[in-house]
Formats: C-alpha cells, sequence, structure tokens
C-alpha cells in the first residue's frame, strides 16, 4: 500500500524578487491567521558594537555585520518584559546568554543582534505583498535545573511564531516586514525600496500612464503600423522605469512592460500583479525548492541539553531533513567579549577592556567551526538550531548544500578567508540529511564531532555548581536561585510598600527582577583630579531633575538599594504610604585637560523618594550569578572533516 506523504507546508527556492536570494513559499493554502510552519528560537548576542569595535578592525566586525543581514535585528519581538525593554541597561541579556550582563551595562541595549532563523529570517519584505506577521518568543529554559552544567548554554528565548496576515495561496512567495528602517540604512546597496505611500502614488501614475496608452492604441489601430507603435510603448516604459532619478514611486511601477501592460489594459492595480507574479507553480517548488518545515522544536530528551530538533513528517534515508542557509564569521572576533573600560564612552558606546576577556557570545554554540580553522558558520535554516549532539545514535549528518547555484556559491569553498571576509552577503547553504529512515516526532540528532565531545566532557568534569557564596554579597540585585520566575508586574503589585536593605537580607527578592529608580545625577560637580576616595552626594528627590515613568532613557534609570523608609501618612500598606532613601552606585566620566578621560565612581543618597520613582526590570531566569554563568559552556559544533575546505584551514590557536 502507498502511504502519501504528507505535503511539505514552507519551502525555500528563489526569491521572485530579481537579486533577492532566497525566498520561502507557501506548499500549501494557508488561510488567514493559520501558523506557517512552527516557531523558532531566537539567540542573542549582546552589546556587539562594544565588543566588536568595527573601528578596531572594520574587516573583522564588518563581515558579520553584512551577513547578518537576514538575521539580525535589534529588540524586536521579544516580550514587553524581555530585552526589548530596555529600561535598565543591564538587565536582560545576560540572562540570556548565561553570562553576566553588568559590565557592558552601559551598551547591552545598544547594539544587541537577536538572530531569528527560519521561518523568521527567510522571507524577502515587499510592502505592498507582505502577507506574513511574525509574533514574540516565549521564555522557557526546558526544565534543565539551575544546578546543571548545561545551564546557559542554550538560548530560552523559543517558539518566535509566525501567521499567515491575509489568505495565502498554495506557491505564493512569504513577505514579511522588516519596518522601513532597515531598508532607510541601505538605499546604496538595494536602491530605493518602495512602501506603502509610493505604491499609492504610482497607482496614480499607472491610472494617467493607461489613458496615454489607450488613446495611442486607438490611434495606431487606425494607421498601419500597430507593431511599431507597440515596441515605442516598450521602449517608453522602459524609459520611464529607468528615468535616472531614482524614487520610491518609479521604482513601486511595474518593473517590466508586459506588467504595465497588465495594470493599464487589465485594469488591474500593481499589487495584484505583482502578487500574481510572485506565485510560483507547485511543480517548480517540488522540483527546485527544498522543504523547509521538516523540523519543530521540543524540549530535548538528552540531559543537560534544552531544547531539541522534532521530526514533523516521516524522513525517508537520504532524504533531506532541513536546508541551511549560513552566515559566514572568517574570523571569529565576533564571538569575544570584554569586560569594559569602567567610565569610558566612545560615540556613545562602552570600551572594551582586551585585558579582560569575559567569555563567548552564546551564538558560538549554534555555529559549525573546525579545529583548524577560524571560520565559523551559523546555519539559520528553519528548526536546524535545535539540533542536539550524540555521538554514536545520530540519525542525520551535513554536507554542502546541491542543486542550489543561485544562492549556494561553491567557488568560496576555494577561496581563502582574507577574501571571504569582504563577502557581505550569505550565499553559502548547507543542508541535513537523514542517514536512516527517521520517523514522524524522533529527535533529530547529529555528530558535532570528537572535538566538542571533549570539551563538553571537559565541561562537565569540571563543573562546580553555584555556591552560596556565589550569590553573597550579591543580595541587592540578586537572591534566592531557586525561587520561581517572577515577572516584574506581579512584584511591583506584591509590593506596595518596598523592603528595605536590612529586611531583603531576611526575604531576599527573587532573582527574577531587579529594582530600578528614575533619578537624575546628572549634577554640577566636575573632577579636575581623580579623587582618592569614592565621592558621595546626598540630596532630596525634589531637588534632582525627574522624569516621567514612561522616560526609559537609561542614563535616568539606575539600580537602586532601599537604605530606610519613612511613614509619611495615608495608609502603612499604601503605594503613598512612605518616603525612601536609595543608594546609587554610578560611575561618571571626566576629562583632565592634559591627562585625558578618567573615569570616578560615586555614591548618591537620594531622599524622599517616592514609591512612583521605583520599577522593577526583568532579570529573566535566576541565572545570573557571576560565579555561575561565566562559567556556561562555549564550543561551537565541528563541521566534518570530510567537507571542511582546504583554503579555509588558517590554523587556530585557540578555537574556543
Ligand atoms: C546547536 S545548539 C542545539 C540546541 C540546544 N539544545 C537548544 O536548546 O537551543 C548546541 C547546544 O546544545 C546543547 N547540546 C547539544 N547536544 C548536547 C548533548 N549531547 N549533551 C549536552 N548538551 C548538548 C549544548 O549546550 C550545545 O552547545
Amino acid at each position: 500500500m502507498v502511504v502519501e506523504q504528507p505535503q511539505c507546508g514552507l519551502y525555500v527556492a528563489e526569491s521572485t524578487i530579481p537579486h533577492a536570494g532566497l525566498g520561502m513559499y507557501a506548499g500549501r493554502g494557508y488561510p488567514r491567521g493559520s501558523l506557517l510552519g512552527s516557531g523558532d528560537m531566537a539567540v542573542i548576542s549582546v552589546s556587539v558594537d562594544q565588543h566588536v569595535s568595527p573601528a578596531d578592525d572594520p574587516q573583522a566586525g564588518g563581515s558579520w555585520l553584512a551577513g547578518l543581514e537576514t538575521t539580525m535585528t535589534v529588540d524586536a519581538g521579544l516580550p514587553s518584559n524581555g530585552p526589548s525593554d530596555c529600561v535598565s541597561p543591564w538587565h536582560l541579556p545576560f540572562t540570556l546568554t548565561g553570562l553576566d550582563c553588568r559590565p557592558v551595562q552601559t551598551s547591552a541595549c545598544s547594539h544587541t543582534g537577536i538572530h531569528r532563523p527560519l521561518p523568521t529570517a527567510m522571507p524577502n519584505c515587499h510592502f505592498s505583498l507582505n502577507n506574513v506577521d511574525e509574533h514574540n518568543v516565549r521564555f522557557d529554559d526546558a526544565e534543565v535545573p539551575f544546578d546543571s552544567p548545561g545551564r546557559g548554554a542554550y538560548t530560552p528565548w523559543i517558539d518566535r511564531t509566525s501567521t499567515a496576515a491575509l489568505d495565502i495561496d498554495a506557491g505564493s512567495e512569504l513577505f514579511v516586514s522588516y519596518g522601513e528602517a532597515w531598508f532607510s540604512g541601505r538605499v546604496d546597496e538595494l536602491g530605493i525600496i518602495p512602501v506603502g505611500r509610493h505604491y499609492a502614488k504610482a497607482e496614480r501614475f499607472m491610472g494617467r500612464y493607461a489613458d496615454f496608452a489607450g488613446r495611442v492604441r486607438e490611434k495606431s489601430e487606425r494607421g498601419t503600423t500597430p507593431g511599431r507603435v507597440e515596441s515605442a510603448q516598450s521602449d517608453l516604459w522602459d524609459v520611464i522605469r529607468n528615468f535616472p532619478y531614482e524614487t520610491g514611486q518609479r521604482n513601486a511601477l511595474p518593473r517590466h512592460y508586459d506588467g504595465a501592460v497588465r495594470v493599464a489594459e487589465d485594469g488591474k492595480s500593481i499589487k495584484a500583479v505583482e502578487r500574481e507574479q510572485s506565485i510560483r507553480p507547485m511543480e517548480y517548488l517540488e522540483r527546485r525548492g527544498k522543504c523547509a518545515d521538516n523540523l519543530r522544536g521540543g524540549t530535548s530528551s538528552i540531559p543537560h541539553a534544552g531544547h531539541g530538533a522534532f521530526a514533523t513528517r516521516r524522513i525517508e534515508r537520504g532524504g533531506l531533513v532541513a536546508p541551511a542557509p549560513v552566515v559566514h564569521f572568517p574570523h571569529s572576533e565576533y564571538f569575544e567579549m570584554y569586560d569594559v573600560l569602567p567610565g569610558l564612552r566612545v560615540n556613545d558606546t562602552a570600551v572594551r577592556d582586551e585585558g579582560k576577556p569575559l567569555g563567548k557570545q552564546l551564538l558560538l554554540n549554534y555555529c559549525f567551526g573546525h579545529p583548524n580553522s577560524t571560520m565559523l558558520l551559523f546555519p539559520y535554516g528553519s528548526g536546524v538550531g535545535y539540533i542536539n549532539h550524540h555521538s554514536e545514535d545520530y540519525n542525520a549528518e551535513v554536507r554542502w548544500a546541491r542543486d542550489f547555484d543561485f544562492f549556494h556559491n561553491k567557488d568560496w569553498l576555494n577561496r581563502s578567508l582574507d577574501e571571504l571576509k569582504f563577502e557581505w552577503r550569505a550565499s553559502l547553504m548547507l543542508e541535513y540529511i537523514a542517514l536512516r529512515d527517521i520517523e514522524e516526532g524522533e529527535e533529530v540528532l547529529i555528530d558535532y564531532g570528537k572535538e566538542w565531545s571533549d570539551a563538553w566532557e571537559a565541561h562537565r568534569k569540571d563543573w562546580v555548581p553555584p555556591s552560596a557564596e556565589d550569590l553573597a554579597g550579591e543580595v541587592d540585585f540578586y537572591s534566592r536561585e531557586d525561587e520561581d520566575t517572577v515577572s516584574t508586574d506581579e512584584y511591583d503589585s506584591a509590593h506596595p510598600v518596598l523592603p528595605t536593605q536590612d529586611e531583603l537580607l531576611s526575604d531576599p527578592r527573587p532573582a527574577s527582577v531587579e529594582q530600578m529608580c528614575y533619578v537624575n545625577l546628572n549634577h554640577l560637580a566636575a573632577y579636575l583630579h581623580e579623587p582618592e576616595t569614592t565621592p558621595k552626594f546626598e540630596r532630596e528627590y525634589g531637588d534632582v531633575a525627574v522624569l516621567d515613568g514612561d522616560d526609559d532613557d537609561e542614563g535616568h534609570s539606575h539600580p537602586c538599594a532601599v537604605v530606610d523608609r519613612e511613614y509619611v501618612g495615608g495608609g502603612r500598606t499604601s503605594r503613598r504610604g512612605y518616603s525612601y532613601t536609595v543608594r546609587i552606585e554610578t560611575v561618571k566620566r571626566s576629562r583632565h585637560l592634559t591627562r585625558g578621560d578618567f573615569a570616578v565612581e560615586e555614591t548618591h543618597f537620594i531622599t524622599d523618594v517616592p514609591r512612583d520613582a521605583f520599577f522593577f526590570a526583568w532579570r529573566g531566569y535566576g541565572d545570573g550569578v557571576d560565579g555561575t554563568t561565566r562559567r556556561a559552556f562555549r564550543h561551537p559544533m565541528m563541521l566534518p572533516d570530510a567537507i571542511f575546505p582546504e583554503a579555509w584551514r588558517n590554523g587556530n590557536e585557540s578555537l574556543t
């Protein structure tokens, strides 16, 4: 009996937009609101401006920035009390990456890359055709215990889903809005990309053009040379469309004469014609596309591993599990993280202290590398980020993509890394292939290689769970690690009266929230010399400029500790019942005329602070303990030696 295979729901194939590279397609019809594939993960990179300063080596920083075009967005799509809520400069990314956030506090939110694999990274953007809505990730730590050696080694942000924004026909290319800002910074490279208002004007132009074309046709039908008129019209359209003054309206017009004719003669809108042109026949997708929804994320069966990838349908031996375009990082600097030089900022970015490396970005764990190369490859295929390792019982392997030459540039496999760092776009693709039949619901596993296994075993062996001392001294901002995660809103409403530091010693605040105050600490003191002791300032809250509660200017929201509380009347359990004295530690930068910049640590005591000046920042799970998370496992997966190009083997002093 022939069992009919469930139809593939999403394909990757060449985009219908010229020169746009890959496109994502609907493998069947999707009614408005229905889910497209399963939700994928987001992996956060922290403060990349600071850790990979382009000024230091433009190429080192540049190639990843360019390569990440398809996968990077800033502060997008994360829960409102999560990463995008950057009121506190240092409450978020560390808990995501498993590294401590404080050393880079001043820029943690300034350039945080969120690497979003398919299906969310793959669709192109076309402002008149966008048909996909993207949704938020959700926090899920896969119940890996706090003292596990796997803690901090995988992303807890998963399930970023996409749904059909309107009814989508089978074969339609999928488009998602990148936002106008994404294109405005890329005009040199991409030209002016038309947005909604340009289409409105272009439609009006087409109305006038249709009148003109109709009159010309009428005259030519009465004349003797209709063929010549038609060819003159086609030439005219080329002139209009390529008029050397580029505008959004011009670029919104049909690219070719046949499109203009369909709009003018058939009375269709530009949008309708473009929509027709963005649908590929199903035979084309089956023959030339690659199925991209064979995987979904779930909790892995492997201890300490976090999430894993599971087959959404049966995949036969030798069959494609998933296509995976890759972003290339020829010189791995991108993954380094450093402490900062205290108090120093250049172009509003913290300055790294090269003498104090902190660890590696979490994204490293999602990349392929090789023991004899600095090249790292981040695969961004749908669900592939979830695929875990097994040394013996693996059921899939990776190879370079086949029959996908419009995108996978084989030539790059023969080029040196020094050349590839100037390539600013992703143009390589891997594919995951089943080594045996994989049943629906089975976990897909590959072999990450001996170097990875050895590194993981060494990490496990040396692993020391966080001790009570790891928490000691952190009571201001951390507390019981075993406490369930409490949201900032829950904490805020449960504490109309705020506890003092002394009270917190016996009843600590949950690790997931951090107390902040809106206070402006700017003052007129200027330092001519570096003081020998920490200057202390004391003043009333009303004496300093205070921002309103909506302002999230990081310069004015500070972690603050309540040192005292005074009853001011109005009810001992009410929010207005007390005023507070808070202690705030901060760092100021000053400039000495001859000796240059220096940093001064200050302590501020602010009295009479009202309850409304406090808010709570999200610290994620109780993971942000220096001792624990700085030791979180970091190691790339190994690309099999047999497929790793000779031209990329440039030696590698320290792979991890
Ligand atoms: C590419 S990610 C795989 C997906 C990851 N499990 C997740 O939840 O996002 C690689 C990371 O998964 C974890 N991992 C994968 N295989 C593992 C294994 N066999 N044992 C322990 N951890 C594993 C490690 O943290 C590794 O660095």
